[in-house]
């Protein structure tokens, strides 16, 4: 090991040991368990600490407690694949606040990448494959999420309150000083009646978060939704994806069948086709798409619960015939006939293809310009990102590179050669396309 990376080393650990001399009996990393924690007066394990929590976790949980946001960290509530979950408290005003910590195994990145990959907001990212700069980000693209439903006033959230790196500090969601809130698994519900209206307070909710915040959460589930007071709060978006990103409607697809597969233990739902067409169609589609006798005015939470009490349940319906739930789930859904690949052209000739505009009306897949830059409306506290000497992508906000890109502000021979490799690109690729006289007869043939 070099001078230099010795040195750093011994500083790092310098760090982490004045850091646990002053925030030992501050931090815990054993399982939190509410009752106990009253009365446990069981000194921190300072060993667990540490091999628990590295270096740079606590150099950034540090600063929670520098800036006065928490005064104790009192144990783990969940120790997920991706992340773990503490208890955090702040003991002048008795707010308590959930930690999430990002893990740093390489092996989840395969599966996180997609995620990642062709949404707009992260075109930037580079180091996918460091594990330190990529959790960061990943910690940052659950940061924004939230705080673009939370700041939304339209789907309940914990708040989010700071983000440091790899650590994301928000409310702690509980009714009580005894224990969390319970996840939508754990509620025991009145009756069906309740079900029935969680059910469609859920599907409301997928319609408000694609509508008018642009999100599809990606992993929705009985798990990553929480019953607080009554009503159901939305969390764990570190996976949620705008509408331009290539998968988005998968992902929807994949959100539909995961809170169908859960309800429909309980109560008779919706078909998902039915379901899709719900989120993703224009308010001026449903209107179009409703009986004579449900008058719709504009688009409001009861609208939309009114409508979907005008929806054929599963099998209510003989037009759904052809739609079952699987045959939607598998259907190969392109956005429209430009996004279709070549060699595609004669699955759709065969009728196996389904362009969206079949499925729904005036959908919008364009993400909001200003809520994809959803960073700039970060106050800078929030998100104080490590500065360490890293890419564009990995700056703190503040020192991020703020030349405007694109291509109106790069210099003359930067665009020289970049107008040069797409003309070598068109080339190859008019190589290998469909002539256009073929493509037309195909589509007419199929429109017969
Ligand atoms: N704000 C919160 N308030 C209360 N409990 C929370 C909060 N955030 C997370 N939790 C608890 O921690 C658990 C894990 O949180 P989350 O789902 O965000 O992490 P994760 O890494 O995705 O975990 P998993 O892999 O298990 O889904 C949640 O299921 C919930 O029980
Ligand atoms: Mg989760």
């Amino acid at each position: 090991m070099s001078d230099k990376e010795s040195d750093r080393e011994q500083e790092t650990q310098n760090t982490k040991a004045n850091i646990l001399d002053k925030y030992a009996n501050r931090i815990k990393t054993d399982e939190f368990v509410f009752k106990k924690s009253k009365t446990s007066k069981d000194k921190s394990d300072r060993a667990t600490v540490e091999n628990v929590l590295d270096p740079r976790t606590i150099k950034f949980l540090e600063k929670l407690y520098r800036n006065g946001t928490i005064t104790k960290l009192n144990g783990c509530i969940s120790t997920g694949k991706e992340a773990n979950v503490y208890h955090a408290v702040n003991e002048t005003n008795g707010k308590q606040y959930a930690i999430k910590i990002y893990k740093t195994s390489v092996l989840i990145f395969k599966d996180r990448e997609r995620y990642v990959d062709g949404e707009f907001r992260f075109r930037n990212t580079k180091n996918q494959h460091n594990p330190r700069k990529m959790i960061k980000i990943w910690a940052e693209k659950e940061f924004r999420n939230l705080k673009r439903l939370h700041s939304s006033g339209l789907i309940p959230t914990p708040e989010p309150v700071a983000l440091k790196s790899h650590v994301l500090c928000m409310e702690f969601l509980t009714e009580n000083e005894e224990s969390p809130s319970p996840k939508l698994k754990d509620y025991q519900f009145k009756d069906t009646e309740e079900v029935g209206r969680f059910y469609q307070q859920m599907l409301v909710y997928m319609r408000i978060m694609f509508q008018k915040c642009h999100l599809i959460h990606a992993d929705l589930s009985e798990y990553n939704s929480i019953v607080h007071k009554g009503q159901l709060y939305i969390f764990d978006v570190s996976q949620s994806v705008e509408p331009d990103h290539p998968m988005s409607l998968d992902f929807l697809r994949m959100d539909i069948k995961n809170v169908n597969d859960y309800f429909q233990r309980k109560i008779q739902v919706y078909p998902e086709r039915l379901v899709f067409q719900f989120i993703v169609n224009g308010w001026d589609a449903i209107k179009e798409k409703t009986d004579k006798n449900t008058v719709l005015e504009e688009e409001n939470e009861q609208t939309l619960f009114q409508y979907l009490e005008s929806l054929p349940l599963k099998g209510e319906d003989d037009s759904d015939a052809g739609f079952e739930d699987d045959i939607f789930r598998s259907m190969h859904l392109v956005r429209s006939l430009n996004n279709l690949e070549d060699r595609d052209f004669q699955e759709f000739a065969d009728g196996k293809i389904t362009t969206l505009n079949e499925l729904v009306q005036d959908i919008n897949l364009e993400s909001d310009s200003d809520l994809s830059s959803d960073s700039e409306s970060e106050s800078d506290s929030d998100l104080d990102a490590e500065s360490d000497s890293a890419s564009d992508s990995e700056k703190s906000w503040e020192e991020r590179d703020t030349s405007l890109k694109g291509k109106r502000f790069e210099d003359k021979d930067e665009k020289k050669a970049r107008k040069q490799q797409a003309k070598e690109l068109k080339q190859d690729k008019r190589k290998t396309k469909m002539k256009k006289h073929l493509k037309k007869k195909l589509i007419r043939k199929t429109k017969k």
